[in-house]
């Protein structure tokens, strides 16, 4: 039996912005099950390169396949959940919570009525991230945390078997980052995949397979995990003593 396709493949991606090149031959692989971090100072191209996996930003060169299917030829979108950079999207929308988080569904309902199963499944995930008792609450009306979360659950809702989250901790409280944790610990025992876009590990590091760090629009390196939940819970003891800090840059000694 031959061993199943790599979730994500990306092998020598480019990309320019703006008319400057900005991803100088990525390569990346997520397998089934994995979580991958892509770790790497402001500007080094992690939101560019999660965003080329999703197909917003073209690639000019290298290979990309999703699920085994090159990305020109992939239209099983409803199998990815993905959680832009911190974004009010769903602000000044007059729409609650589980509305919003009811779109997650969309991919599969294609705008017909919510089924019992579309009901479980946004419910499911608002109770995962913690937002059930906020349910019936206006968006408007959220923390820019709380915001975060209705996106995170809004991914979760889709059930998707890869799951790219850009940055989920920015902003989000620590009690907050445990239940993502939490909630990520479930969806990757139920066999999904997910890539995250970090600054920090926090109560993620655990969860982490391998880390991809990169620089200037390169990889780096790749980090295991041993050495990251050395470096992330033990900075004091790795003998360098910016390691904390240097972790959030993606710069490990
Ligand atoms: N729309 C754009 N037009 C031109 N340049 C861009 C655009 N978006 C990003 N860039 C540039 O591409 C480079 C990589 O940006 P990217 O957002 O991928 O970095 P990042 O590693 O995610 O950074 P951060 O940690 O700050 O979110 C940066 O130099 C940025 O200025």
């Amino acid at each position: 039996m031959s061993p199943p396709e790599p979730v994500i493949s990306l092998r020598g991606g480019t990309a320019s912005l703006g008319g400057h090149s900005v991803l100088r031959g990525v390569d990346l692989t997520v397998e089934p099950g994995e979580v991958v971090a892509l770790l790497g100072a402001n500007g080094s191209g992690k939101s560019t390169t999660v965003r080329a996996v999703v197909g917003q930003v073209p690639l000019t060169e290298g290979e990309l396949r999703l699920f085994g299917t090159p990305l020109r030829r992939f239209r099983q979108w409803r199998r990815v959940g993905y959680v832009p950079q911190r974004s009010t999207a769903a602000a000044g929308v007059p729409a609650t919570v589980r509305e919003v988080v009811s779109a997650g569904r969309l991919a599969r309902t294609r705008l017909r009525p919510l089924g019992r199963a579309d009901k479980e499944a946004v419910h499911r995930a608002l109770r995962l991230i913690g937002m059930d008792e906020l349910a019936g609450q206006s968006v408007n009306a959220l923390s820019g945390g709380q915001h975060q979360r209705v996106l995170i659950a809004r991914a979760l809702a889709a059930e998707p078997e890869l799951l790219i989250m850009d940055e989920p901790l920015a902003g989000v409280d620590i009690n907050s980052q445990r239940v993502l944790a939490e909630a990520l610990r479930k969806q990757t025992a139920d066999g999904a995949s997910v890539l995250l876009v970090l600054h920090e590990l926090g109560p993620l590091a655990p969860l982490i397979d391998r880390a991809v760090v990169l620089e200037r629009g390169r990889v780096q390196r790749v980090d295991h995990p041993e050495r990251l939940h050395d470096v992330a819970c033990h900075p004091q003891d790795s003998g360098h003593p910016e390691a904390s800090a240097r972790i959030e840059t993606g710069l490990l000694p």
